[in-house]
């Protein structure tokens, strides 16, 4: 067993496959999968995956790995298969699927260091000399006392020394400042002598010393002598005392600022949900369950006592939540309960921090993670559950490299581990809600409010009725005049506005009436620099309308507006209002979101407006009045899923009122509410909905009734990459079943992006075995101009983006 099966990092399609390396006598033991080396490749030297151990290669003369760069696997076995699998089934390198699955520190350029955590007595022998009675040193000190790696392992496992890695050029650890004497205490006797009467600071520093001659934290030393950094410096500058830097283990979220919560009482209906989920924990079955509840139902009990059993059972629990809902209030509903059981995978974290997280799972320290997408590539061994909040989002699918969907991951994983799967949502997507009418999916349904309340009251208004009434204002009469009442009240408002999709279609300010294509059922879109509005599934077009072309008025126009517009007038309307505003623009900063949530939370504010990062996961019971500035900015998105997305939107947005004691109310207004989505959005049904979307998919030959592959090209020369798309086409044509609809060549709805033609087909189909295997050759007949001349081809089987 003395060759290594490696995967290279060298992002091409020809080194797409394992390289067989020797094993070294000197690494011999020490190589194992899920490592990475160092191989050398041609001239250079560079990173590989490996992947599998062997004896016995078809290669003669195979060279020999260089050296190792972990000394303990940082990919499990199960993540080494399913990084197979996400190349296979997405299509990827699959170094790009091995690489996805780690945290960043470990893909930046990084030193590797020795660190003694345990008994120095413990240490062998020779790393005791190297240390030199060090804490901590560079790794390249053993390399060079010649200490093989094997006895470095050896240590590891024992747990008196760990391997960190440091980031070069930025801290992975964090430090704070100490202060020690640098010099014996008879030393410091006879600099406290030499000072000078009036240097009064200094001789109370030197006397603390000559008292306590051992290092202090130096905030401490400041508060204790009320003294500040300045009077410390002549000492450190003399050589006196020294500074230096100790480590603390990063924890972004403080423990002791979790109050402990005890599990609740469950409801009948929460209750009645989550034995099924606790019977197949226990029987350690792999089942998927779709935790269909309505806002404010209490999922997230269900989420916190099932992982509870997951615990006890000593097994280990993975927690999805939409980047946007990773807010302070989430995590602390975790924290609270688990404590530091739960490590936080949130992309607002450093990548130091993220490290010292992704390490707590390694090391079996926590059974808990919470986190956002890629938390999905956790590695426990021993899973007991997957539960992924919101199921519906969007964000759950990655858009580059590798494409895939973590609830596919999750499954998969789920699959692996016998453990069940919790997808959750108030609003599942179609094609999950239809897997589990047809039994794929186990359906657990929560119809009630926890507070017995009935939903929030939703007055929909209709804006072409206000500007006919002569308010042209962004607020109508009736959301103005309960917002003035909430003030008056001392109760709250959300105000949301969707800016995504803004200023992209155009619509008639009198009728409503908004252009769509003539063969696609789908808005058009707006192009500003040709003022002409085209179609992102057909390429159709005509001229940007001077009139409307069903009442002839002539205030058809695109849209366009924001939030910071929208605060400025309603300051204006309302002086006395303290407004937060939130978005992209206000939230930029780090902790920005938290300390904004904060303030409205501790009720600083009448009125929080803000973009989506508002719709979800907020839990404040004194907001009693939810208003939806333009419930339309999102249906006439040139997207199938508009309708979906909108009724989603406007069921998690009304849903952050009355959620306690006080009832609440909410507004949408738009200049269509009478449109099925915001209109059954309205009365909350989503039974409804779910039927009446399903007739509008299966008609317009979209999911779940039909799959859909979106393959898009692009190249600097547009001429090129039109031409390539035509080819491309022309291939599908011919390669693919009868039935199989291809949409396009058309210019891609994002035409140009940095300075690249964008030109796509999308491809419908409902049984085509062979799709994977065509996509495969479709790559090898464009390999060269890919590798050659600049060429892309992307191919996403799950679109969610039709950009
Ligand atoms: N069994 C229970 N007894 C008392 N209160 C509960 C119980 N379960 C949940 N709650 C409380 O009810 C409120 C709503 O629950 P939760 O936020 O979990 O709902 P949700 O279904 O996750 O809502 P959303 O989809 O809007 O995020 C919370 O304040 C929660 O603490
Ligand atoms: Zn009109
Ligand atoms: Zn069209």
């Amino acid at each position: 067993m003395d060759i290594a099966r490696v995967i290279v990092d060298v992002p091409t399609s020809q080194t797409n496959r394992t390289f067989d390396y020797k094993i070294p006598p000197h690494l011999e033991g020490v190589v194992d999968t899920g490592m990475r080396v160092i191989v050398p490749f041609g001239p250079r030297k560079i990173m590989g995956f490996v992947i599998g151990i062997t004896d016995e290669s078809k290669h003669d003369r195979l060279k020999a790995i260089g050296d190792v760069m972990d000394l303990t696997p940082v990919l499990t076995g199960e993540l080494l298969e399913l990084g197979r699998w996400i190349a296979d089934t997405t299509l990827c390198l699959h170094i790009s699927a091995l690489q996805a699955m780690l945290p960043q520190v470990l893909k930046a350029k990084y030193e590797k260091e020795i660190h003694i955590i345990g008994d120095r007595e413990q240490l062998p022998d020779r790393i005791q000399l190297v240390s030199n009675g060090r804490g901590y040193f560079p790794f390249d000190d053993v390399t060079e006392a010649g200490i093989p790696y094997s006895v470095v392992q050896k240590a590891m496992k024992e747990g008196t020394i760990e391997l960190r890695y440091k980031v070069k050029g930025k801290e992975t650890l964090k430090k704070i400042p100490y202060i020690a004497p640098a010099v014996p205490v008879d030393t410091l006797y006879e600099e406290y002598e030499g000072l000078s009467k009036q240097a009064k600071k200094q001789r109370l520093i030197t006397s603390y010393f000559i008292e306590y001659p051992t290092e202090i934290e130096e905030k401490k030393l400041l508060e204790e002598l009320n003294t500040t950094k300045a009077s410390l410096k002549p000492l450190i500058d003399k050589g006196t005392l020294s500074r230096v830097y100790k480590e603390v283990y990063r924890s972004p979220y403080e423990e002791d600022a979790f109050e402990r919560t005890e599990p609740l009482t469950l409801t009948e209906e929460q209750k009645d949900a989550i034995t099924p989920i606790w019977r197949s924990v226990t029987e350690k079955r792999h089942e998927t369950f779709l935790l269909h509840g309505v806002t404010g139902s209490g999922k997230t009990e269900v989420y916190l006592q099932s992982i509870q059993q997951v615990i006890e059972e000593g097994r280990e629990a993975i927690v999805l939540v939409p980047e946007i809902a990773l807010t302070p209030q989430t995590v602390e509903r975790f924290k609270s309960r688990f404590g530091s059981n739960v490590a936080v995978l949130h992309s607002a974290l450093s990548k130091g921090e993220k490290f010292d997280e992704w390490r707590k799972v390694q090391r079996k320290e926590v059974q808990v993670v919470v986190g956002a997408r890629s938390a999905i590539f956790a590695p426990f061994q021993n899973l007991g559950i997957i539960i992924i909040d919101e199921e519906h989002e969007t964000s759950y699918k990655q858009e580059d490299h590798p494409r895939y969907h973590a609830r596919d991951v999750a499954i998969y994983r789920g699959e692996q581990h016998d453990c069940p799967i919790v997808l959750g949502s108030a609003t599942p997507t179609l094609e999950t809600y239809a897997r589990a009418k047809k039994g794929v999916y186990t359906l657990l349904s929560m119809t009630k409010r926890m507070n017995e309340a009935s939903m929030p009251e939703v007055e929909r208004i209709d804006m072409r009725e206000e500007l006919h009434a002569g308010n042209r204002s962004m607020f109508s009469r009736s959301l103005f005049d309960k917002i003035q009442e909430r003030m008056a009240k001392g109760e709250q408002t959300v105000l949301f506005l969707n800016r995504r999709g803004y200023s992209t279609f155009v619509m008639c300010r009198d009728c409503g009436h908004v252009s769509e294509c003539p063969h696609c059922d789908i808005a058009l879109t707006y192009h500003r620099k040709n003022d002409r509005l085209k179609c992102h599934y057909c390429s159709y077009e005509e001229a940007m309308p001077t009139v409307c072309p069903s009442c002839e008025s002539d205030t058809i126009r695109y849209f366009g507006t924001g939030t910071q517009k929208i605060e400025e007038s309603l300051q204006q309307l309302l002086p006395e209002a303290r407004i937060i505003r939130m978005d992209v623009d206000t939230t930029r900063q780090k902790g920005a979101h938290e300390r904004l949530l904060t303030k409205f939370g501790n009720k600083e504010a009448d009125i929080l407006l803000g973009t989506q990062m508002i719709a979800k996961g907020l839990d404040f019971g004194n907001v009693t009045l939810v208003g939806v500035l333009a419930a339309d900015s999102l249906l006439h998105l040139p997207d199938f899923r508009s309708s979906e997305k909108t009724f989603q939107l406007l069921t998690q947005v009304s849903g952050r009122a009355g959620r306690d004691k006080l009832p609440g109310e909410v507004v949408v207004q738009s200049y269509t509410p009478e449109h099925y989505s915001i209109e059954m959005a309205s009365q909350y049904d989503y039974e409804s909905f779910y039927l009446k979307e399903m007739k509008m998919r299966k008609l317009g030959q979209y999911p779940p009734y039909y799959f859909l592959t979106l393959v898009t090209v692009s190249h600097p020369n547009q001429l090129y990459a039109m031409d390539v798309i035509r080819k491309v086409v022309t291939f599908l044509q011919e390669q693919l079943s009868e039935e199989t609809v291809i949409l396009g060549p058309t210019p891609s709805p994002l035409a140009r992006i940095k300075d690249r033609y964008r030109h796509q087909c999308m491809i419908k189909y409902r049984n085509e075995p062979n799709l994977t295997k065509v996509m495969k050759r479709l790559f090898q007949l464009y390999e060269d101009e890919i590798q050659n001349k600049d060429l892309q081809l992307t191919i996403d089987f799950q679109p969610y983006h039709m950009m």
